[in-house]
């Protein structure tokens, strides 16, 4: 016990642990960095580059450490690459760890659901603006437990670099008990220093995890340093509510709202098709693989048109809304937002992906979506002030001002710190709702803004869709299976067939005399007898 105890407290095993986290830090930093490297190529869609990514992987995770460490110091000299161990050490162990933390980093990003990352594209994010807000907060969180990991495996690994002669713990263990023969008194004292090393990742991993939990408070210094992090709202609500005057909430008085008479909704009809079109689709195909989603698509749309877009399932409705906001490429034909033929060039060349996230935001286009799409790691708050700070440049504290009036017009102002996770279904998309409207959109796509709800929760969300079109002069393109909906709040209903419209025209005529087959097939599938008053 005494020997044990005279070992640990040996200069020359103590500051042979010098010698092992400085070839550690070489190592994990380097590692990081080929990693970043690495996992920036793989995730790229350039082929070639993918490939010599997954080569190197290969290559580097299926051969020994030890003799990486050996090639680096004896064989890199021959190509008058002349490195002293611990620069040989490093750079093995970076090399080693780099396919190991490009895995990690690529599973943190690929772990973020692909509907936040289309509806920060929808937002008008560009792609650096989408990895620093949406992917890298949530990819970081996830990622920690692995690279703690990870970091634990380099400090043991980093022990193989004795065999290149660096100066670290376990050479300088070796090299004492080959003099004292005390093998036992030594090895277990260094065990001991390397359990304390470890440990000390352990606790920082699991300071990093307590810092990034997200149910959590974020106040601390730390979390401030964070600009990911919910962060600390700078208005409190009753002032913000107090100086702005927003109508009546919602679903605090989720008063009925009237149908309007047939005869009423019939000269609006014909008065909106004397208004400029605010969305133009004409010809537009879209194919993936060789299923023909979309085949020759026309449709226009007028301003302060509200259309409802039924068709059965597979019909294209939601990669048409994907379009109509350049989600998604399509192989022929031309949308047109407000007379603007958005995602080209002057040149009529594609644009980049930076311009296109540019010029989605100056277009006015928001979109909702069926699985809400609410940025997980934020607020209901944060989720509407973050991208009108981030994207349109506003002032955190008008941003906020905005997203806490939006979410009392919604109904939520009592939620506005709640996670996603936090909220019910119905409360996400009222808040997916909010966002979509924060930036005052001219047109507001609804991709089957209901059919991932409960029953029950349908109404909640109909009734603020109801209310926007009550109170007019947004355009609305609403995907929805929901007949009598549409029958209250659509002027015109367009019907959707295999990729192409089969019949639109004033809604509740549509909806009660469908003139073509599909439609009246579809319809009576859906129960519309049931579901609607009968023209007289
Ligand atoms: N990313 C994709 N890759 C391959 N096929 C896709 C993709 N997205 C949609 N599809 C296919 O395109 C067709 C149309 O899909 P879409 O989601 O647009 O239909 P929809 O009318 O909105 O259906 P639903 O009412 O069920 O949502 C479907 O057959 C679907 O499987």
């Amino acid at each position: 016990m005494n020997l044990f105890l005279h070992y640990v407290g040996l200069p020359y095993l103590l500051s042979g642990i010098g010698f092992t986290i400085a070839v550690t830090l070489l190592g994990l930093a380097g590692g990081l960095i080929v990693g970043l490297v690495l996992a920036s190529m793989q995730l790229s869609k350039v082929g070639p580059l993918a490939a010599i990514a997954r080569g190197y992987t290969v290559i580097f995770r299926g051969t020994p450490l030890i003799l990486q460490l050996v090639f680096a110091y004896d064989a890199l000299p021959h190509i008058g690459l002349k490195l002293s161990a611990m620069g040989a050490a490093g750079l093995a162990l970076a090399a080693n760890e780099g396919p190991f933390i490009a895995e990690i980093l690529r599973s943190g990003v690929l772990g973020v659901e692909r509907g936040q990352v289309l509806a920060a594209q929808a937002l008008g994010m560009t792609p650096t603006v989408l990895l620093r807000r949406v992917i890298a907060p949530q990819a970081i969180r996830t990622m920690v437990p692995a690279l703690g990991n990870e970091s634990v495996s380099a400090l043991k690994n980093s022990s193989l670099a004795s065999v290149i002669a660096v100066d670290e713990l376990t050479l300088r263990s070796t090299q004492l008990a080959s003099s004292t023969f005390d093998f036992f008194s030594i090895f277990f004292a260094s065990g001991l220093m390397y359990l304390v090393l470890t440990g000390l990742i352990a606790a920082i991993q699991l300071f990093a995890e307590t810092a990034l939990d997200l149910d959590r408070s974020p106040s601390g210094r730390f979390a401030r340093l964070l600009p990911w992090r919910r962060a600390a709202l700078a208005v409190e609500p009753s002032a913000a509510s107090a100086t702005q005057s927003v109508g009546a909430p919602l679903d605090a008085a989720p008063a009925p709202v009237a149908r309007k008479a047939h005869a009423e909704r019939a000269s609006r009809y014909e008065l909106l098709q004397k208004q400029k079109a605010a969305v133009q689709v004409k010809g537009l195909s879209k194919r993936y693989g060789k299923q023909t989603v979309l085949d020759g698509f026309d449709l226009t749309v007028r301003f302060g048109e509200v259309i409802a877009l039924l068709g059965p399932s597979g019909s294209g409705k939601s990669t048409l809304l994907r379009c109509i906001n350049h989600l998604e490429q399509w192989d022929a034909g031309e949308i047109r937002i407000g007379g603007k033929r958005i995602g080209f060039r002057v040149d009529g060349q594609p644009m980049t992906q930076g311009d296109l996230a540019n010029e989605r935001a100056s277009a006015g286009v928001g979109m909702v979506f069926q699985h809400f799409n609410l940025f997980s790691h934020l607020t209901a708050c944060e989720n509407i002030a973050g991208p009108l700070r981030w994207v349109h440049g506003m002032p955190p504290a008008d941003a906020e001002r905005r997203a806490r009036e939006l979410l009392e017009r919604v109904g939520l102002s009592h939620r506005a710190d709640a996670l996603p996770r936090h909220l019910s279904g119905g409360q996400q998309q009222r808040v997916a709702i909010a966002r979509a409207l924060a930036p005052n959109p001219r047109v507001l796509l609804l991709d089957e803004p209901t059919s991932a709800l409960d029953p029950e929760l349908v109404g909640e969300v109909l009734d603020v869709i109801q209310r926007l079109v009550d109170e007019g002069g947004l355009t609305m393109i609403i995907s929805t299976h929901q007949l009598r909906f549409a029958d209250q709040v659509a002027d015109r209903v367009v019907f959707m067939s295999g990729g192409a419209v089969v019949e639109q025209g004033p809604t509740h005529e549509v909806l009660t005399q469908p003139r073509h087959p599909l439609t009246a097939r579809f319809l009576s599938v859906m129960g519309a007898d049931d579901r609607l008053e009968v023209a007289s």
